[in-house]
């Protein structure tokens, strides 16, 4: 029906479709196809089709039930993740499909140990990753586990190694696919870490023989938490669902730290500000949470340093979007991401949410605000992924001065995949100890 059907957006070519145009400039090509088509329309990639949602349909998308769109299955779609798993580890393991951060001290010790004057250019990413996969494996699997040589750098690696495999499955015809992957690309050393040390410290505390040294961990609560059916996980089920804490949690935490890095190594009278609001007291992640500057800069780094198309989730059947357009079954959406989020005055302003009358700025999920998604299937870790993010640039902006590597001191440019996702920039920073 051309009513309820979304347009194609004009001028798609053949094999690269809007490709090229996209790539170009993100922002404008899908103001344009907005302004052409309408809200809702549908888009051409190498290789991908589908239709992309904007402005005000992004949150009934993310709202809508799994039986309307699925966000693991969009996932699966595009870089078949949960394949990359059963190519790894099927063959091995058949099971079933208030946090605490202990550490006061993140790794920056490790990973950046500088003296006062002694400076050095650091291409962030990897370290930061490093340093919230610390944490989270502190948090989540417990000390002893992560201080088995290499875990921390395994779960740092995890996601970038679960894309690759993805990618090559999405792009290679079944067959090859899973033979590349089983052979080259294969997490059977990351989960099989997993299960060898995690699994035993599970047992132990089922078994209460270590004690002195139990922690209370995200595994050991899953023991204690039924199941659907009102069965309980074994420590080998239990220690097995980490790897989705690490997938969900190490990449998508580091990526926002890393652009907050960016954002502020060319602003140093706003780290100045924050060094002022932190003050000169000793401080915790529970006495950082609630600063208004800190608070208000990182709501702004989440709001403005998103994906232009990203959340991409797969259509379950038929859905009606509330403007009458049909997204039909079994196609894939792209949720503009960048538009949904954008305000008016639309500059990157870290002072806009210091006087706003919101509970606590960055976790609060409102219709311009779309980072975390919206409705039941909103990120539960948000606010762990908060504290982790401020008392991390707490800590940086207190230990080290912090300049932009770019001609002038200007904000280094993301790195854009395909016109859709944006990584922060690849450039170094300049630290310099304090
Ligand atoms: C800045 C960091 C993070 C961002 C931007 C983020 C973003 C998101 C988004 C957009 C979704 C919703 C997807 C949907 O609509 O289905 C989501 C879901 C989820 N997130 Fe996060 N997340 C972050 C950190 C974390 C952390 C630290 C954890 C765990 C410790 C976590 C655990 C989860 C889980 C388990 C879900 C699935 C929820 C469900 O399906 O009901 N996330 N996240």
């Amino acid at each position: 029906d051309p009513i309820t059907t979304p347009k194609v957006i004009p001028g798609a070519l053949t094999l690269f479709g809007h490709y090229f145009a996209l790539s170009k400039n993100p922002r404008l090509f899908l103001d344009q196809a907005k302004a052409s088509c309408g809200p809702i329309f549908q888009i051409q990639l190498p290789m991908l089709s589908g239709y992309v949602v904007t402005g005000p349909y992004v949150a009934e998308v993310l709202r809508s039930s799994r039986k309307d769109f699925s966000f693991k299955d969009g996932i699966e779609t595009i870089v078949p993740l949960g394949r990359a798993t059963e190519i790894s580890y099927g063959h091995i393991y058949r099971g079933e499909g208030e946090l605490n951060p202990r550490d006061k001290n993140p790794a920056f010790d490790f990973e950046l140990n500088l003296a006062p004057g002694e400076s050095k250019q650091v291409p962030v990413w990897p370290i930061l990753t490093r340093m919230i996969s610390r944490i989270t494996c502190l948090c989540f699997a417990g000390r002893t586990v992560t201080e088995v040589p290499g875990f921390v750098e395994s779960m740092a690696s995890f996601t970038r190694k679960i894309i690759i495999a993805g990618t090559f499955l999405a792009l290679l015809p079944r067959w090859l696919g899973d033979r590349v992957v089983r052979r080259f690309l294969s997490l059977e050393h990351e989960i099989d870490l997993i299960l060898t040390h995690f699994t035993p410290r599970l047992e132990g505390h089922l078994a209460q023989t270590n004690a002195a040294e139990d922690e209370m961990t995200y595994g050991a609560w899953l023991l204690a938490l039924p199941k659907h059916d009102g069965t309980f996980r074994t420590p080998r089920e239990s220690a097995y669902q980490f790897k989705d804490v690490v997938l969900a949690s190490i990449h998508t935490t580091s990526h926002f730290l890393t652009f907050a890095l960016h954002e502020l190594a060319c602003r140093p009278a706003l780290v100045q500000a924050l060094r002022d609001e932190i003050g000169p007291a000793e401080f915790s992640p529970l006495t950082i949470n609630t600063l208004p500057l800190l608070d208000s800069f990182l709501r702004e780094v989440l709001r403005c340093d998103v994906d232009y198309l990203g959340l991409h989730h797969k259509a379950m059947r038929d859905v009606v979007m509330s403007n009458g357009q049909c997204i039909p079954k079994g196609t894939l959406v792209f949720l503009a991401l960048d538009d949904a989020n954008r305000v008016d005055n639309d500059v990157f302003d870290p002072y806009r949410f210091v006087n706003m009358d919101l509970e606590q700025k960055s976790a609060t999920l409102t219709q311009d605000f779309m980072t975390f998604g919206a409705g039941p299937h909103a990120c539960p870790g948000r606010h762990f992924a908060i504290m982790e993010i401020k008392y991390n640039i707490a800590k940086f902006v207190t230990r080290y001065n912090i300049k932009s590597t770019q001609p002038n001191g200007i904000r280094a440019p993301d790195s854009l995949v395909m016109g859709m996702t944006r990584n922060p920039p690849q450039d170094p920073i300049l630290f310099e100890g304090r």
